[in-house]
Formats: C-alpha cells, structure tokens, sequence
C-alpha cells in the first residue's frame, strides 16, 4: 500500500503480510506510517494505491468486520458517562453480538468488577484493558493493536504483553504496533519494520538483532597488552573497554567467537579472567537499520530526555 497526505509519503510502497498463531511487532520510528497503515488495514484511511486484505477480503466486503478482526486504536475512545458495561453492550447490539458475550469478555479482561463504573473516570490501564474487551466482542481471528502499553504502568505492560501472547497461541493473528524495540523483542517474535513509511524489515525477532547487530567478545586477562598483540597479529580489531569492577580492562573483538579469542589466547598461554559473547541489542539493530531516519533520532533524544 502506498498512502499521500499532500507532499507527505505516510506509507510507501510497504507490502507484508501477518501470520496466526504468533505476536508480530510492527516497529517504528513516531511518524513512521504505523497508524496510517493499521487504519487502511481496518478501511479508516483509503490507501492511494493498492490493497490490504483480512482473511483474503477487503475490510469493507467483510460480512461481520467485529467478528472477523478486532482492533485496539485509541484507548480513550469511549463515551465518558457510559459504564464500561453499557459501552460494551452498545457495541455488541449495534454489531450483532449477544449481550452474554458482554460479561466473557469483561471477565478476560479483568474488569467485571468494575463493569457499572463509568468509563470515563477510568485510569489509563483500565481503559485499555476496556478497549481490549472490545476488541475482543466478536471473538475476532485477527487482532490488531496501535501502540497499547503506551503510558502503562509496569503491572500493566506485563499484563498486556501476556495477554496478547495468550491471543496469539490460540491460533489468532495478533499485529501490535510499538516504538519501543525493548518492549516488542519481549512481546513478538515476528517483527516487521518501517521508516519512513518504507519496510525496513521483515523478519523473526532473532533474526533481525543477528543480522544487524555486530557479535563482538569481551575478555579480560592480566597480560592485556600481550593478549592484545596476539590477537591484533590473527588479524582482529580490538579495542579497549571501561575498567570493570575489579579495577581491570578488558578487550572487545569484533567479528569474532569465544571459540577463536580462547584458542589465540591458549595457544600463547595467556591467562584469562573472563570469556564472552556479546550480541548488540535490538535498540543498536533498529537504530542501525533506521540510520537515516531524521525523525527517528529526534524521538531517541525526546525519549532520553
Ligand atoms: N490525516 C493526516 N493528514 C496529514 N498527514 C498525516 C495524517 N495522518 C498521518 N499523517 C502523517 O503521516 C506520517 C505517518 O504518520 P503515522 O501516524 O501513521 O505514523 P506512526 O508510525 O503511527 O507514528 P506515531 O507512533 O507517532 O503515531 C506522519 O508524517 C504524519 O504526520
């Protein structure tokens, strides 16, 4: 799909599709096309060309759309002075739901003891497990999320990501959408990601941290300078770490095993105090992948701040 607000590209040419039975993250940078596209996918946006399709079908030509997918965009998207309960039978009537389903999900959720309490004096948490419920009404195959543990406290990132783990192994197809890589390497094992409207990316989480982020070694050893001869001799770049805790340096090799380092260091009986693996993290894949994206150094710095 590709989708133009005036001189703005909010997605590019961007193709993936989404499997059941797994979390698949949907990262990017603030401004990078995430919303726009889960909103062609639920027919809110109409893309300025081509297609997105749910079960084979274009959200519009969906008989039931609540009972084929369900979709958590804007938590705060509930009428105040409705109960969290009224909201859900609203819902439910206007989309051929029984009303029984209203109390399921209210349970799954976690809300049931405060289904009377009016939605709107709810805390952010609350109104997200309320946005879930809905989501949940037709007891959809297909789920989708737009950044839900945004503003969560701790408690309730945990609850969400298990949540949609537990959505995921029963066999649905769960999308989340998230800026934070930390958080979706927790959550996902899929992981599809954009700049700039653009796909970056589109692969297993593991997959996408091992090919963008560097393996190096740390090692430590009371002949440092001897270590380090030897393994600049087998041809390696190494570099000096920050003293560590027992006042000591140590060494990083990039490109490298344990494996390699150990065997240089035997072979000279140099004496190691410590061997090990380094793998970068998926913030230093995602910031390498993205490099070029402006807006995406600005939210790093916003985030830092
Ligand atoms: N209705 C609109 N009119 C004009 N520009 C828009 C509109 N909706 C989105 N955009 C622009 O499209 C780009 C993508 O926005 P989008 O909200 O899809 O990104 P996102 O990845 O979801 O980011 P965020 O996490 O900040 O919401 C941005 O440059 C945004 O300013």
């Amino acid at each position: 799909m590709t989708k133009t607000f005036g001189d703005v590209r909010a997605v590019d040419d961007l193709t993936f599709s989404v499997r059941p039975g797994i979390v698949t993250g949907f990262l990017g940078p603030n401004g990078a096309g995430k919303s726009t596209t889960m909103r062609m996918i639920l027919g809110l946006d109409r893309p300025t060309a081509g297609v997105a399709l749910i079960d084979g079908k274009p959200y519009h030509e969906l008989r039931e759309p609540l009972r084929t997918v369900g979709a958590l965009l804007d938590a705060k998207w509930v009428h105040p002075n409705r109960s969290a309960k009224a909201h859900l039978q609203w819902m439910a009537a206007s989309n051929g739901i029984p009303g029984s389903r209203v109390d399921e999900v209210l349970r799954l959720v976690g809300l049931t003891d405060v289904a009377g309490k009016k939605a709107g004096g709810f805390s952010l948490g609350m109104a997200q497990r309320l946005g879930l419920a809905g989501a949940l009404l037709g007891d959809p195959k297909v789920l989708l999320f737009d950044e839900p543990v945004n503003g969560l406290d701790p408690e309730g990132i945990v609850w969400i990501r298990k949540f949609m783990q537990r959505l995921a192994a029963e066999g649905r197809t769960v999308l989340v959408s998230s800026h934070l890589l930390s958080e979706m390497a927790l959550t996902a094992e899929h992981l599809v990601v954009i700049g700039r409207g653009r796909l970056v990316s589109d692969s297993p989480v593991q997959e996408f941290v091992d090919r963008s982020s560097e393996a190096s070694v740390r090692v430590r050893s009371p002949q440092l300078e001897v270590l380090r001869g030897a393994l600049a001799a087998q041809g390696l770049a190494v570099e000096t770490d920050g003293v560590g805790a027992d006042g000591a340096a140590a060494l990083i090799v990039r490109g490298t095993t344990t494996d390699a380092v150990g065997q240089i260091a035997g072979g000279q009986g140099i004496v190691l105090h410590e061997l090990a693996a380094q793998r970068g993290s998926l913030e230093d894949a995602f910031m390498k992948m993205t490099g070029d994206d402006v807006q995406y150094h600005a939210d790093v710095m916003g985030g830092a701040l």
